[in-house]
């Protein structure tokens, strides 16, 4: 569980009041996630989820709002921001920057099938579609400038194998950002953090006919970056054998046919696919270290598992994806 700023019953009553969201019934701290507060509660107006930022700014904010009410308004199944009366999605509680959001139905799938895996591609190619006309822009900001600043500041925690590991990717991805082919990859808003946990899918009756995905979420790393790069950070989170850090071809395929059923890769895609599951695999090998080596204060807090992704990293390494599971047929 994450909770880093507690929250009284009063104290969101009273906010949720304001935002004329009607009268709170239960205020319960969410399990999962490790970056921000959050509270399930529920109001005589349905669910909703109370998020209390605890790393982002009032500055950055904004991006990941409208990015989220843009995609719902285009027919993307994500969490809708409540407006306050003059607009304003991004509110205050308790001296941090807050959102209400609906609470998407269903739950999360921690052991996904080939069936799941279609779904997230399919989805992940509609919502790149959908973000092209959003307007504003922000950059990832857990992208290679943030690789290149954090590394050096984990690297002590590291044995030497693990540095030189660190050391050679790190000058791999900067290389790679000097192609022509990287920077002719497409780009537009992406999650950049779509995991098994980031994604629901509906339970119960509603799942009898198979997987029916109910909703993205978790938008607080989302950036302008490359499409590609947002397909990687999925095959390397839906589509990997956790006990092994190996792909799973299966899935693998039906990750990629789905996507390409929406949006085929460019060339240049094609091309840097390999380059850019390092990349995922590099991104979240050190945003992991820096959670567990450099934690900050948190009544409830479990930080993940870095030695997985830096496994996932050596298998990218060295059994990059073959063309036949770049270019499944669709
Ligand atoms: N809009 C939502 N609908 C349903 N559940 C949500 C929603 N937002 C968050 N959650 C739940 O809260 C948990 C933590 O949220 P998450 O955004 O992943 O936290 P963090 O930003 O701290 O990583 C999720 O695993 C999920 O169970
Ligand atoms: N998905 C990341 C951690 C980010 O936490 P989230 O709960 O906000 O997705 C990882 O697995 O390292």
């Amino acid at each position: 569980m994450a909770v880093y700023t507690e929250v009284s019953l009063e104290q969101a009553a009273g906010f949720l009041k304001k935002l004329k969201m009607g009268t709170l019934k239960t205020i319960e701290g969410c399990a999962g996630g490790i970056e921000n507060t959050n509270y399930f509660v529920t109001t005589t107006q349905g669910p909703f989820v109370l998020t209390l930022f605890e790393r982002l700014t009032a500055e950055q904010l904004p991006y990941y709002l409208r990015l989220m009410k843009h995609l719902a308004t285009q027919g993307i199944p994500v969490p809708d921001p409540a407006s306050n009366s003059d607009g304003d999605v991004l509110h205050a509680l308790n001296g941090k920057p807050a959102a209400v959001v609906n609470r998407l139905d269903g739950k999360s799938e921690l052991a996904p099938t080939a069936a799941h895996c279609a779904c997230v591609g399919d989805m992940l190619a509609r919502m790149h579609l959908a973000g092209q006309s959003f307007e504003m822009r922000q950059p990832n900001l857990r992208g290679l400038t943030w690789w290149n600043e954090t590394a050096p500041v984990v690297q002590p925690f590291l044995s030497p194998e693990q540095a030189a590991l660190l050391g050679s990717e790190l000058a791999y991805q900067n290389h790679v950002a000097t192609l022509s082919t990287y920077t002719a990859l497409p780009r537009g808003p992406i999650h950049a953090d779509l995991f098994r946990d980031n994604v629901m899918f509906a339970s119960g009756k509603a799942a009898l006919d198979g997987p029916k995905l109910t909703g993205f979420f978790d938008f607080y790393f989302a950036g302008n970056d490359a499409w590609l790069f947002d397909i990687a950070v999925c095959l390397n989170d839906w589509c990997i054998d956790l006990s092994t850090g190996l792909a799973d071809k299966e899935r693998t395929d039906a990750f990629l046919a789905a996507y390409q059923a929406v949006r085929p890769l460019s060339a240049a895609e094609r091309a840097l696919l390999p380059a850019m599951c390092r990349a995922g695999a590099l991104r979240f090998w050190i945003s992991r270290l820096w959670d567990l080596h450099l934690p900050r204060e948190a009544s409830m807090l479990k930080p993940h598992d870095p030695t997985h992704f830096e496994r996932v990293l050596r298998n990218r390494v060295q059994s990059p994806l073959t063309l036949s599971e770049i270019l499944p047929t669709v």
